[in-house]
């Protein structure tokens, strides 16, 4: 069982235009809304992929409701801390003809205390009964800065393998209750390291400073279109995903990481399982929809990942 949780769980809605005019009324013809945050989309993707997985986290009011239904419609297994007010909308709109994706994120209810203590408890349930505990996304409201420490601590208590996609402060917080895997992008290394990466080899030596400070299993940093960068216990890896028409960048990440978890959780070699990963996101971005990926195109993608080891 993987478990995935959303503290900012969202309804994420995507608008298809032929071009996005600012301060013009545009109509749009075509959209797509789904569940959504980053750990929802882990979800759906690990889903996808054929293995169990539970969705936790924050919801909130109607679009709380609408999360929890088309999670059921899906058949996701989801167990949610409901909170006052409403979750999220997150806005992604795509100019097709210039290939411009611009995104407006509501910030989601705030959370209170109670509703803390109760995602605590959660944790601890599903850590126990779970292989991968994947902690993704930003923090809503009234939840501290330094909560990913408290769950993470919890989770790894368990006997879970812990990732973190997070960023910022959540991030940096985070890293003190030592997660087995983080998948910082190369803004997220430079802010924790506080450096300016110039090129690869910087980036390689910044990832094996960050592996060995915080003892972790590996990072990956993920490079959009260029694949990523791996640092392991078993060395440092350049990964090379193959061109494709892009149709939708969106929850690639979040793919990524469903891909890396799936592989922990049935037991895949690290080669193989940073071949599923690139191969889910890459097949994300030939999709529309953030979380959405093709089984059979990820199969034929897996094959075509590049892997050197540096
Ligand atoms: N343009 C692309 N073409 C092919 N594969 C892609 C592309 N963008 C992303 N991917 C695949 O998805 C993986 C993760 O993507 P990316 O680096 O964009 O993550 P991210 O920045 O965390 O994304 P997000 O936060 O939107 O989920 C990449 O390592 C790659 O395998
Ligand atoms: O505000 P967060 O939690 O950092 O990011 C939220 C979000 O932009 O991330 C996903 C893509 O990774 C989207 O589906 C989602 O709405």
């Amino acid at each position: 069982m993987i478990t995935t949780v959303t503290l900012n769980a969202a309804i994420d809605k995507t608008y298809f235009l032929p071009t996005f005019p600012l301060g013009k009324v545009s109509r749009v013809q075509r959209y797509r809304a789904a569940p959504g945050g980053k750990g929802i989309n882990v979800a759906k993707v690990v889903a996808q992929l054929g293995v169990p997985v539970t969705a936790t986290g924050f919801v909130g009011g109607f679009n709380g409701e609408m999360i929890k239904q088309l999670l059921d419609r899906m058949g996701i297994g989801h167990d949610f801390v409901s909170v006052q007010g409403e979750s999220r909308v997150c806005l992604n709109i795509l100019d097709e003809e210039n290939g411009i994706s611009t995104e407006l994120l509501e910030p989601g209810p705030t959370v209170d205390p109670q509703a803390l203590a109760q995602m605590e408890e959660k944790i601890r349930e599903h850590a126990a009964k779970s292989r991968i505990v994947c902690f993704s996304g930003s923090l809503p409201a009234g939840v501290p800065k330094d909560f990913y420490v408290k769950l993470v601590s919890i989770a790894k208590e368990a006997g879970a393998y812990v990732i973190l996609d997070a960023s910022g402060d959540a991030l940096r917080f985070g890293l003190e209750a030592g997660p087995d895997m983080i998948k910082p992008n190369e803004e997220e290394v430079e802010g924790l390291l506080g450096i300016r990466v110039q090129d690869e080899a910087a980036l390689q030596k910044a990832v094996e400073t960050l592996l060995q400070k915080y003892g972790m299993d590996r990072i990956s940093v993920s490079l959009g279109g260029a694949g990523s960068m791996v640092a392991s216990q078993a060395g440092t890896f350049r990964v090379e995903t193959p061109k494709v028409d892009v149709v939708n960048t969106v929850g690639c990440g979040d793919s990524y990481v469903a891909g890396m978890a799936v592989s922990l959780a049935t037991g895949l070699s690290l080669e193989e399982g940073l071949a599923l990963a690139s191969a889910a996101g890459t097949s994300n971005a030939m999709t529309d929809e953030a979380g959405l990926i093709e089984p059979e195109e990820v199969e034929r993608l897996r094959g075509q990942v590049r892997i050197t080891a540096l």
